[in-house]
């Protein structure tokens, strides 16, 4: 079994255990009463190379990273550091994280949030969607095709975009024929857990101008956002280095200055 299959097999039995709390009709009728989501994209364009910081508690590679008492306090650092977007993973039993960290992310920043997760179903896209989010994460690497496509749509039905994250050639042609907008480059290799940032300048050649390009994982500091923007980065995702540092803030705060530098993505 990979980690990706072990992480899969829990939020299945949690994603149950939440269906049988709250039926979807339920969950639906929560999104009609929450505010329209913003349009991330626009905002990820309006950016040279923007900075989307990440709320980890812990992971599978380095187990523990950071309290977190405050998830929305941290998030407001973020915002105020000038990142464009927060990510918040949700997942629990790997990654510690909760929709009660969404909500407390939600009502603390006004940038677009994304839900970070192992989406298998409409369902968690109806709840992250009930929960204030305008972003979902979709991993091609766990889902067929024809699921990819249908969550794909959900989510953009409810006026939320997608992030559709790969590891390889043949995922990056699945997003693509998926009609994805936003492709998230994930550079840490689901078997081994280790991050090999080269991935990110193999991929990105691979899509097509006018569709974003997020580089995900092992973003510690400016030196690796220029490599990423470099290698056509529209975005970065940067999850530990923030959480883990000395000092938040500043650490997101020397990302976005790197990101916004004019001699930054030059000439593309
Ligand atoms: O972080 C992990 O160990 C991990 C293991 C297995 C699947 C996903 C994992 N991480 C999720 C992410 O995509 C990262 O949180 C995100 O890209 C930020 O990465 P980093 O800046 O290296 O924390």
């Amino acid at each position: 079994m990979t980690v990706l299959d072990d992480i899969i097999a829990g939020v299945r039995v949690d994603l149950a255990e939440r269906e049988s709390r709250t039926p979807l009709d339920v969950l639906k009728q929560r999104v009609e009463r929450v505010p329209d989501p913003r349009d991330a994209l626009a905002v990820l364009r309006a950016r040279r190379v923007a900075v989307i910081a990440e709320v980890k508690r812990r992971s599978p590679s380095k187990g523990e990273l950071a309290g977190i008492p405050d998830p929305g306090a941290l998030a407001g650092l973020y915002e105020a550091a000038g990142a464009a977007a927060v990510s918040v993973l949700t997942e629990r039993r790997r990654f510690g994280g909760s929709l009660a960290d969404l909500d407390a992310v939600r009502v603390a920043v006004d940038v677009p949030v994304l839900r970070k997760d192992f989406i298998v179903s409409p369902y968690q896209i109806f709840e992250a969607r009930a929960h204030g989010a305008d972003l979902v994460l979709l991993i091609v690497a766990a889902l067929e095709q024809p699921r990819l496509v249908g969550l794909l749509e959900r989510a953009e039905s409810l006026g939320m975009t997608a992030l559709v994250e790969v590891h390889d050639e043949e995922e990056t042609e699945r997003a693509l024929d998926a009609g994805a907008k936003l492709i998230g480059v994930n550079a840490r290799d689901l078997k081994t857990l280790q991050v090999k940032p080269e991935t990110f300048a193999r991929l990105a050649p691979l899509v097509p101008a006018g569709i974003l390009k997020v580089a995900e994982s092992g973003i510690r500091g400016p030196h690796d956002l220029l490599g990423y923007a470099e290698a056509g980065a529209d975005a970065v995702l940067v999850g530990e280095a923030a959480v883990s540092g000395p000092d938040p803030r500043q650490t997101v705060a020397d990302l976005v200055a790197a990101g916004a530098h004019p001699a930054t993505k030059v000439g593309r």
